[in-house]
């Protein structure tokens, strides 16, 4: 599976507020380029914690771009991902990636709210697992929205084979507030990219990687 992270960073490398509100840090150009990726997806992933603060669609905004639009993931131990969220909404597949600790009430629920439960790992989600069985689903190019609690995850598993990110030209701060790569944090064994391509964009640049 090809895995591509695409995400919009501010100047000082967040992805959004303390308030971990959703930030427009992308402008029209960004957002069409972020769609062009979403369209060549079968899927797009985020994290549950992007779920709760954003509630996000993951649609593809503009139908002329793509013929078929991905299928929707989340990554999501405990099954928190509310079963009115706009990621369940419509016809599209919806993967609810949970670990065995996610309560066999909240499976159902979301299944009956739409969602696919695929099960991998005791606590957490084992996303290498998980990823195997999405193949089995027919995903093969995975996009990769955020947040930085999953990216950093995903680079811990050596998942990543590519990195776009967008650098907006606002300055956020706040140590709390959060990065690209968030979790544990590396400490030795850096993962290092290879950089393909800088470009000018918006008011900001896009930085290419591959990993
Ligand atoms: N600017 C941009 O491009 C983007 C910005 N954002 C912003 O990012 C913020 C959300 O990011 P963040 O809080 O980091 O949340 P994430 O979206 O990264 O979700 C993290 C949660 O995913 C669940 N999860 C399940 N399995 C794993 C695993 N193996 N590794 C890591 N996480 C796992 C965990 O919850 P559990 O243990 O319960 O399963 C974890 O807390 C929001 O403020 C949002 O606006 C988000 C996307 C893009
Ligand atoms: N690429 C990008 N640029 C920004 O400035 C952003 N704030 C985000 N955020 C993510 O975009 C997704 C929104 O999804 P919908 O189109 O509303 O369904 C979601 O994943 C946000 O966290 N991305």
């Amino acid at each position: 599976m090809h895995v591509h992270v695409n995400a919009a960073v501010s100047a000082d490398g967040k992805l959004s507020s303390r308030q971990r509100e959703q930030i427009a840090i992308s402008g029209d150009e960004d957002f069409a380029r972020m769609e062009t990726i979403r369209a060549e997806a079968d899927a797009v992933v985020v994290g549950v914690g992007t779920v709760l603060t954003d509630d996000p669609s993951l649609e593809r905004h503009d139908e002329s771009i793509g013929s078929e639009p991905p299928a929707r993931v989340v990554a999501d131990s405990r099954g928190r991902t509310p079963t009115d969220a706009d990621i369940l909404a419509g016809d599209r597949p919806t993967y609810l990636l949970v670990s065995a600790a996610a309560p066999e009430q909240r499976r159902r629920a979301l299944e009956r709210a739409g969602a696919t439960v695929v099960v991998a790992g005791e606590d957490r989600v084992d996303l290498p697992e998980a990823f195997d069985e999405l193949t089995t689903h027919g995903v093969s190019h995975l996009m990769v929205e955020g947040g930085g609690e999953l990216i950093f995850s995903l680079f811990a598993d050596e998942l990543v084979d590519e990195l776009t990110v967008y650098v907006g030209s606002m300055i956020i701060g706040g140590r709390g507030a959060p990065t690209l790569a968030d979790g544990d944090g590396f400490v030795d064994e850096f993962p290092t990219l290879k950089l393909r391509d800088v470009s000018r964009l918006d008011d900001g640049v896009v930085l290419a990687y591959d990993a």
